[in-house]
């Protein structure tokens, strides 16, 4: 048998069962030319139909796939060749970069989830840079700090295509942030605001191939912290998701020049649990690398989250926890790194029945 660092191997109980293929009529698969195509709002009609879509796709699944979504093909594959250019740099040259405790942005290669080590190496960087974190997670702490993205030398081609690349997906997101909105029955911009000093950020997933991918987790089983996550893909499957009716996992089949989206647990406590923030995982393969690309779009730091007043009242009370979005990113950013325990969740500010 091929032996492996054990720290990447996950323990025999815990070992990844083989996903289902979705063939198809699993993972709603949604077509956006009708926001892409024209103005957003000369076709109520069509939009209301697409709104009801998604807000199904949603609650369903947590998660679907969209097309003729409006993000240019070219800027989708020269952000895949700069991904494949910075990975291939060797690792003195990544290290220098490296994320630090709180601040996750730049080279990592020693991704934990739920205390494993990914078979991986990314790069994190945000959206929007320099942008004002809390300086730590003790709720009372007031001090707020800029974070910044530690670029590569030398490499401005690929600072500039990341950057390009988060503007055009930052548009998408905002067409379907106004989808999901319609679908609550709230006013399309409802939720916009909240992006105003956005903490998106972005992570160039690279899964090496792996001699014993049976043994191994690429991304491990774990909930996104986003409002909503928009993933890039190329052909080489391996992002499995946790069906909601069953719990059976299912892969996600690659879809060319689509984005595969979900709801985060931002939108699970927003919505009031309407959506539910679901578990899934990215799995190696013996042969071939892998390059992923999720946008994890997260309010600003001093939005206080708490499901929105609309989707409140007697019949539906409030679920969540008062919180600053800010201090549960750094929160769990910290106790990840820190290989406390398992991640965190959205469900620990849960209010007990
Ligand atoms: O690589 C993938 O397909 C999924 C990665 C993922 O879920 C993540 O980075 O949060
Ligand atoms: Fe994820």
């Amino acid at each position: 048998m091929v032996e492996i660092d054990p720290s990447y191997v996950v323990p025999e109980e815990l070992r990844p069962k083989h996903a289902l293929n979705d063939e198809g009529e699993n993972i709603p698969l949604i077509d956006l030319s009708p926001i892409t195509n024209r103005e957003f709002s000369s076709d109520p009609k069509a939009l209301q139909d697409l709104a009801h879509k998604v807000g199904h796709a949603c609650k369903t699944w947590g998660f679907f796939t969209v097309i003729n979504h409006g993000v240019p093909s070219d800027i989708r594959r020269k952000i895949m060749e700069m991904s494949r250019k910075f990975f291939a740099l060797p690792l003195d040259e990544k290290v220098k970069i490296r994320r630090e405790d709180r601040n996750t942005a730049g080279f990592h290669n020693n991704e934990h989830s739920k205390d494993l080590k990914d078979w991986k190496e990314t790069f994190d960087f945000y959206v929007n840079d320099g942008m004002l974190m809390p300086a730590s997670h003790e709720p009372d702490d007031p001090e707020v700090v800029h974070w910044f993205t530690p670029w590569p030398h030398n490499f401005p081609e690929f600072r500039e295509t990341c950057q390009v690349y988060g503007r055009e997906c930052e548009k998408l997101f905002f067409n379907l942030l106004e989808l999901v909105s319609l679908s609550l029955g709230l006013p399309p911009k409802r939720l916009h605001g909240y992006f105003e000093n956005q903490a998106s950020f972005a992570r160039l997933n690279h899964y090496p191939p792996c001699p014993v991918p049976d043994r191994v987790f690429g991304t491990g089983e774990h909930k996104d912290p986003s409002a909503l996550t928009l993933l890039a893909q190329e052909d080489i499957e391996g992002l499995d998701v946790q069906r909601k009716s069953d719990g059976a996992w299912v892969r996600v089949k690659p879809v060319p020049d689509s984005f595969v989206i979900n709801v985060g647990d931002v939108m699970q406590v927003w919505s009031n649990e309407l959506y539910e923030s679901i578990e899934h995982r990215a799995m190696v393969n013996p042969e071939k690398d892998r390059y992923s690309i999720p946008i994890f779009f997260y309010p600003s730091h001093d939005v206080v989250m708490k499901p929105v007043d609309e989707l409140v009242n007697v019949q539906n009370p409030s679920q969540y926890c008062e919180y600053k979005a800010g201090k549960w990113l750094n929160l769990r950013m910290y106790n990840n790194y820190k290989k406390h325990g398992s991640y965190m969740k959205m469900t620990d500010y849960k209010i007990e029945a």
